[in-house]
């Protein structure tokens, strides 16, 4: 071979190896974008997300709203425009036409990395996403969730008899603890696995409703797994940047022994899980149509029974394989864990920043016993069996009738209502989505004047009004959800105040957000349609159940503080938690106190006594005495003095642990 064939060759080599990064910059040059004003670009090749990457800190997008107004562009990778709107019109355009507005395809990659698998609903497109969509809906229904509630009063008592059971002043990481409670809840809701976290060998046996054929032998083997797969995909390289624009990269991705057995562990438990509902299912139509049978079998309740019941009602057509359900559990976990963990934490944060605020929402929660009948659930723990019924304390809610009863007045609970709708729009869990257009082009519209002094549209960099945004294909956006939930254009000047009346009068420019929920893009939008698309978080209703019971038991009784001189900032990593400012070392953190009122009252007696309630030694007893002793290795230690700026915090025990240094804060999460 000459060498002028071989130089060809390698042309080729070449041109093949960097065509997706040639036609990226092609695309680049003649985007339409390029017509939008923005903030300058500090670097070529990164533009502007490095500084984007502390966006929850440093006002970023508010300061660049001001100065553009609610519709411009900044710069990504290699100087490409990208779209970032908080326009609600625009937002409501492009979230409504889902299927031509997809997630860019390294977003999918990098949350199908993230464990949410390539077959999963989170990363799915087009008809496919339609497919799964329409099976998976039944288990998301109101009535279903409603069933799964037992799990979530279970876990939030058990969480709370753990906080109690801590020495007085013990500062505690709500995040890291929350975290477990929801997991466990997700596994048992999810699956019917017992992730145990919460306390494994104190923790009370999960209801059998709910967890038929789980894995007792080896409860945490799928949580181990899990945690190694999602904390390597959570550590963001350069290379995760350059995979996502040379495939040919990806074929180096890091594949290490424990990664490879971590993803044979999740396949082996989720196939097995799989088989079982297959199996139970298929007793449950058999023993329907034996007309000999007299007593039917228990429906399995959990979201992969019903699932599995809803894919056999489907046409074999249309049905999801199992490769596909499979993707489903890691999804479930991925979505709808730390999302809910986050988001409870926040939750407590605003509370113990705004103790007005939290005493009225207390306040109502107490009084809500006065509203239900009395429960025959109070365990040895209560303080004490002849106080007031309304003020029966650490109640253990075994009685279905007094959890309905509680559920129904919770869900009556004005302040409740807007603490939750208040914290979710201040702190949401996922702070940024993205989106690319599919359309050859397009032309999305932006709104017009929104009040006095608003004059609609946005200004282009040649200085004229425009009401619509030109696209073409392969243009990507940005759906600002945290701004666009604190626009002051929108929410008014005190957008960025946690102010829960507001929600007794909203201006009317909010009302154009299309959010699912309380008109915020918290849980994306709510008017999907279904040839369009409808991408809106399909466990919102799963999630704001189990925020509602979990604030309810743990408030209700006890009360949380946080030391004033620990700053906390938000660290961005697909879900935005929590981190001390001073101490980033330490990872993810929510450093509280519990306070337990009247803790004097209660006597040691009564706590390590054998007092039988309702025919059973109190539980949450057993949970203290071991939590004490130190026999539950697993669970997060607290540290028993007060911190000055967090310095004695100790180290987190979960896998939110992070470097400041690493390569993750240099570059952008895959949202930015
Ligand atoms: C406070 C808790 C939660 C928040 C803030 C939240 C937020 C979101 C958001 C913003 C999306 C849209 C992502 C995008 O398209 O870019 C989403 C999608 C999704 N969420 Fe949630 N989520 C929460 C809890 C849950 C729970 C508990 C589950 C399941 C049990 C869940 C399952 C899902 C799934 C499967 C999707 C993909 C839906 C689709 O594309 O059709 N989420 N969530």
């Amino acid at each position: 071979m000459s060498w002028s064939y071989a130089a060809l060759l390698i042309a080729l080599v070449l041109l093949s190896a960097f065509s997706s990064f040639i036609r990226l910059i092609c695309r680049q040059l003649v985007s339409p974008l390029r017509r939008l004003s923005g903030p300058s670009s500090p670097s070529f090749f990164l533009g502007n997300l490095a500084e984007m990457h502390d966006q929850e800190n440093n006002d970023l997008i508010a300061r660049w709203e001001q100065a553009y107004g609610s519709t411009f562009v900044y710069k990504g990778f290699v100087g490409g425009c990208r779209l970032m709107t908080t326009d609600p019109v625009a937002i409501a355009y492009i979230l409504r036409n889902a299927y031509d507005y997809p997630k860019p395809d390294f977003v999918r990659e990098s949350l199908a990395t993230m464990a949410a698998g390539h077959h999963g609903l989170l990363v799915v497109e087009g008809d496919e996403h339609r497919r799964q969509r329409k099976i998976l809906t039944p288990a998301f229904s109101s009535a279903h969730i409603k069933t799964l509630t037992p799990i979530f009063w279970q876990k939030a008592v058990e969480l709370r008899d753990n906080w109690r059971s801590f020495p007085a002043h013990t500062q505690i990481d709500a995040l890291s603890w929350l975290s477990r409670a929801t997991l466990d809840i997700i596994g048992l809701a999810g699956f019917g696995y017992k992730f145990e976290s919460l306390a494994s060998s104190s923790a009370p046996t999960p209801s059998s409703e709910f967890a038929p054929g789980s894995h007792d032998k080896e409860p945490n083997e799928l949580s181990a797994a899990f945690a190694v797969i999602f904390s390597t995909a959570r550590k963001f390289r350069a290379i995760t940047i350059l995979q996502a624009w040379f495939p040919f990269l990806r074929k180096f991705r890091r594949n290490s022994e424990t990664m490879r057995k971590a993803r044979a562990t999740m396949r082996k438990i989720g196939l097995q899980l799989i088989d079982e509902r297959q199996e139970q299912v298929l007793e449950e139509l058999h023993a329907t149509h034996d007309p000999t049978e007299t007593i039917k079998p228990r429906l399995g309740r959990d979201l992969l029974s019903v699932l599995i019941r809803s894919n056999n009602a489907t046409s074999a057509k249309e049905r999801m394989s199992s490769l596909e359900i499979l993707s489903q559990i890691s999804t479930f976990i991925a979505a709808g864990h730390e999302t809910t963990a986050s988001g409870l934490s926040w939750c407590l944060f605003a509370l113990a920043q705004h103790p007005q605020a939290r005493q009225r929402l207390r306040q109502e929660l107490r009084e809500l016993d006065a509203k239900i009948p009395r429960c025959d659930c109070f365990s040895a723990q209560s303080s004490s069996q002849s106080e007031p019924q309304s003020h029966h304390r650490f109640c253990d809610f075994t009685s279905p009738e007094h959890r309905l009863a509680i559920e129904e007045a919770l869900g009556n609970c004005k302040y409740l209502d807007w603490i939750i709708r208040e914290s979710l729009r201040l702190h949401a869990p996922i702070t940024s989505t993205m989106r690319v257009c599919m359309r050859d082009e397009d032309e999305v519209p932006v709104s017009g004047p929104l009040g006095p002094g608003d004059l609609g549209g946005y200004v282009d960099c040649e200085g004229n009004r425009r009401f619509s945004v030109k696209l073409r294909k392969h243009d990507i956006i940005t759906i600002p959800i945290q701004a666009i939930n604190k626009s002051k254009r929108l929410w008014g000047e005190d957008a960025s105040v946690f102010r829960p009346e507001r929600w007794e009068d909203l201006p009317d420019a909010v009302k154009l957000i299309p959010g699912l929920f309380a008109h915020t893009l918290t849980f994306l939008n709510g008017n999907g349609t279904m040839t369009g698309g409808n991408r809106g978080c399909i466990g919102w209703k799963f999630a704001l159940t189990e925020i509602q019971i979990l604030l309810y038991v743990l408030l209700r009784d006890m009360d949380i503080f946080m030391d004033p001189a620990v700053k906390i900032e938000k660290k961005v990593n697909i879900v935005t938690r929590p981190m001390i400012q001073a101490k980033p070392e330490l990872g993810n953190q929510m450093p509280i106190y519990v306070h337990v009122e009247n803790s004097s009252d209660e006597d040691e007696g009564a706590l390590h006594g054998n007092k039988q309630v309702n025919g059973q030694s109190a539980r949450s007893i057993s949970v203290r005495t071991k939590r004490t002793d130190g026999s539950a290795p697993a669970a997060p230690k607290p540290t028993e003095q007060r911190s000055e700026g967090g310095s004695s915090f100790p180290k987190s025990s979960c896998e939110h642990k992070r470097d400041r240094r690493s390569l993750a804060n240099l570059f952008p999460t895959p949202f930015d």
